[in-house]
């Protein structure tokens, strides 16, 4: 234990006059040497979790349009608080699709726990335990934005300082905006010969009545600005509300499925504290379960045996499918009765195509690669179809067309399996004039002769805002 004796010497070279530094700091060393002799039971972080009351927590999301530097800026964060190594050799660390790699974008929001140490404390121990939450900037992926800002109280606002102010940077604001998070302006790429950070911080003043002085100037490629970064979430966003001596409430933020593990739920704390053992149920579905592991994204799963107020985090409770594990669900004690949390808007489905195997005979295995894909991404809507020409299928709701070729890549890339997709539409409605109504999300489940007259059709439009430069406007 030649490791564990240099912790405890250095733990004690910082210790100060002030009690709470001393006893801070050597827990710290303490948790980190029973973490080293018993790595399975979750070590570091177990028992050290309760040393973050909500005071001491920060629950903060990304948001920004896509490419303005988001992963970016999580991994700089990251590494700062030495969650991963620098340099760790896999750029977009929370970007863990095959598809986010190859195509550079954020498909799913990523969550990782980062423990950092903000003065005025004086020990060299962390003293504030941070939720980052990196967010999709397609508009296609809103859908997991909202989800990732019900967890959050704050949200870095990126922008470019070449580009400015765009589409996805207003639409993702208004998220943020209306789920009354504290925003913090970060104008990203500062480095570039054309950034313009003043420029960006007028539009920021014209367009969001943000305050030039609150933006804070960065670059994620060269770590310019980085270090006001954490301190600005600290001291800008409010530490997570919530009851610690209630009986744990929290809510279903997203769910996957694992081959190993089965259902890996991630929750926010509300109220109370979940331990490994507890019986919860779903507020949804009634059904109890038993916690068989909880832990942090550290930025892994991070077994820790136990998760408190305001902490963000996983648990696996032996849930057989994604279906059980709804998103924006409320998991509660067993047998208490609680009020449930607000949930998330439902997804809607913008773009239907029918999906068919490339060979007619493989049908049950894109059943089952489907099947497999929609435990990991619960806003594909799934029914069987049948076509003349192609067989046996699934008509599939998308919420836009990049989510449908982002998941047409992942069956193929995931799954091994060959797809031909039909030509994507969008759902009609149709009133016939007796005044009934149906809506049709694939051409061919429209009766060719309804005894009825087709008295009107209708097609989804879209209430559009259209912000251009000055510039063009003249
Ligand atoms: N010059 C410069 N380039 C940057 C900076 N930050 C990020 N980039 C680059 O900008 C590109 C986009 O960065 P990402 O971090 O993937 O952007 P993102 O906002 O996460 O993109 P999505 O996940 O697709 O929404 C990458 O090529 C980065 O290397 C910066 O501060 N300066």
């Amino acid at each position: 234990m030649a490791g564990a004796a240099a912790l405890r010497r250095s733990a004690r070279r910082v210790i100060r006059p002030d009690e709470y530094t001393f006893s801070r700091t050597l827990q710290h060393a303490e948790r980190l040497l029973s973490s080293q002799a018993s790595p399975d039971r979750g070590g570091v972080l177990g028992s050290e979790l309760g040393l973050y009351p909500p005071e001491r927590i920060r629950n903060f999301s990304i948001i920004a349009h896509v490419d303005h530097g988001k992963s970016t800026l999580a991994d700089r964060l990251l590494e700062l608080t030495g969650t991963i190594k620098k340099g760790h050799g896999q750029p977009q660390y929370l970007d863990k699709l095959q598809v986010e790699r190859e195509r550079g974008i954020t498909v799913k929001a990523q969550t990782a726990t980062m423990f950092y140490r903000h003065a005025p404390d004086e020990s060299d121990a962390p003293n504030y335990l941070i939720n980052l939450i990196d967010t999709p900037g397609h508009v296609d992926f809103s859908y997991e934005v909202s989800r990732s800002l019900a967890a959050c109280q704050g949200a870095l606002l990126v922008v470019d300082a070449a580009q400015g102010v765009q589409a996805q940077t207003i639409a993702n604001f208004y998220l943020a905006f209306e789920s009354n998070l504290s925003i913090i302006p970060v104008i990203n790429k500062i480095d570039q010969p054309t950034a313009d950070p003043d420029n960006v911080k007028a539009q920021l003043k014209r367009l969001f009545d943000i305050d030039p002085s609150e933006a804070l100037l960065t670059s994620a490629k060269t770590g310019q600005g980085l270090s006001q970064v954490l301190p600005a979430v600290i001291e800008r966003i409010p530490s997570p509300p919530g009851k610690c001596d209630s009986p744990v409430r929290m809510l279903l933020l997203d769910s996957y499925y694992d081959e190993y593990k089965g259902v890996i739920c991630h929750v926010a704390i509300v109220d109370g504290a979940l331990h490994k053992g507890d019986k919860i149920a779903s507020a949804a579905t009634g059904r109890t379960y038993e916690v068989l592991d909880v832990g942090i994204m550290h930025p892994e799963l991070t077994p820790t045996g136990v998760l408190y107020t305001g902490q963000v985090g996983y648990v696996i409770s032996g849930m057989r499918s994604t279906k059980e594990a709804r998103i924006g669900d409320t998991l509660h004690q067993a047998k208490s009765t609680v009020e449930p949390l607000p949930g998330f808007k439902p997804a809607r489905h913008m773009v239907f195509s029918g999906l068919y195997p490339a060979d007619g005979s493989d049908f049950d295995t894109l059943s089952h690669a489907i099947e497999k894909l929609t435990c990991n991404d619960a806003s594909v809507s799934v029914t069987k179809e049948t076509s003349t020409a192609l067989g046996m299928g699934f008509r599939c709701g998308f919420l836009g067309l990049l989510h449908m070729d982002v998941f047409h890549q992942r069956l193929e890339q995931e799954h091994g399996a060959q797809v031909i997709s039909t030509i994507p539409t969008v759902p009609y409605i149709f009133e016939y004039g007796d005044g009934s109504k149906v809506q049709v999300e694939n051409p061919a489940t429209l009766a060719s002769n309804p005894g009825q007259r087709i008295a009107a059709c209708w097609e989804p439009t879209v209430i559009a805002t259209i912000i251009i430069p000055s510039m063009l406007g003249q």
